[in-house]
């Protein structure tokens, strides 16, 4: 589905009906990753939201940070709606923003979810990323820092397919997420 890798996949699937998933193992060098994992999670503003579900208050059982373009349709989730910083605010951000770019060329994006999970008691349970204001999630590519290796989810995989975090009793590490997302009010 994207043309022009630098460097080839790992291992790509093809999920039909516009999804597929491509893995990059050791995007990064080893030092290099953890490096980036300290940065961020020294530097960033992180927050543990309350989150509207079914009509209950909770905490969402993972942290968060968001980093978008300026003039982008509001985002939000679960009823709750985060704080916009810009790309300018974390020299890492952009670092990892262009590695995954060079990568990637012809993968479009303009913001970022990230998610800390501080050990294996944090978790996601399984969702789609199916927000329908701003509706259209083109590409996402979610690297995760604490193995070092970037699964992209390509087009409409994060939209239509249910994906989780689970809980997991006997982890003590820490886990970064970077969802990188195209954010676009358009109709698709
Ligand atoms: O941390 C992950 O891999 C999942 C995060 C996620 O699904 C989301 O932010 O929508
Ligand atoms: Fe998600």
């Amino acid at each position: 589905m994207f043309a022009g890798f630098t460097v080839p996949p790992t291992k790509q699937f093809d999920l039909g009906n516009g999804s597929d998933l491509l893995y990059f193992e050791n995007f990064l060098e080893r030092k290099e990753a953890s490096g980036y994992l300290e940065s961020l999670n020294n530097e960033l503003p992180w927050i543990r939201p309350t989150l509207s579900v079914y009509g209950q208050k909770c905490e969402q059982p993972r942290e968060t940070c968001y980093v978008a373009d300026e003039g982008l349709p509001t985002y939000k989730y679960s009823g709750y709606q985060p704080i916009v910083y810009k790309w300018e605010d974390f020299p890492v951000l952009k670092i990892i923003a262009n590695a995954v770019h060079s990568a990637l060329p012809a993968a479009k994006f303009n913001s970022v979810l990230l998610n800390r999970y501080t050990n294996g008691n944090d978790y996601a349970a399984w969702h789609a990323d199916d927000e329908k204001v701003h509706r259209v999630l083109l590409t996402c590519l979610k690297l995760i820092l604490h193995a070092n290796h970037k699964v992209q989810r390509g087009s409409y995989t994060q939209r239509d397919w249910e994906h989780s975090v689970p809980k997991r009793k006997r982890v003590n590490g820490l886990r970064i997420n970077l969802t990188f997302r195209y954010i676009t009010s358009e109709q698709r």
